[in-house]
């Protein structure tokens, strides 16, 4: 299935620099491993925003939540899951 997620960061303004920069480093690592597996197929950020447009090829909900949760950053993230259905008018590429 595929799932259109967006997502908003929200890091505390107190967090020090050096846990930021782990916490990055971190995300890079995981986010850059489901992309090379071929779960997460787009990541595009939001012009102007700390939030992305993910697009997510995973067998259901459960896995979805599961790579979500997996995110170093879930909990500075509010995400928003919109289900794809396939477009009867799409072309097929
Ligand atoms: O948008 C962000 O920076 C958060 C995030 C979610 C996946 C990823 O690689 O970074």
């Amino acid at each position: 299935m595929l799932y259109l997620v967006r997502m908003d960061v929200n890091i505390p303004a107190d967090m020090p620099a050096e846990e930021l920069a782990r916490l990055q480093a971190a995300e890079r690592e995981y986010s850059q491993s489901l992309q090379l597996d071929g779960r997460f197929k787009h990541l595009w950020r939001v012009a102007g925003e700390y939030a992305n447009y993910s697009v997510f090829e995973v067998s259901g909900n459960d896995e979805l939540h599961e790579l979500l949760s997996g995110l170093p950053m879930f909990r500075y993230i509010t995400a928003h899951v919109t289900p794809l259905a396939t477009h009867p008018n799409a072309v097929q590429r």
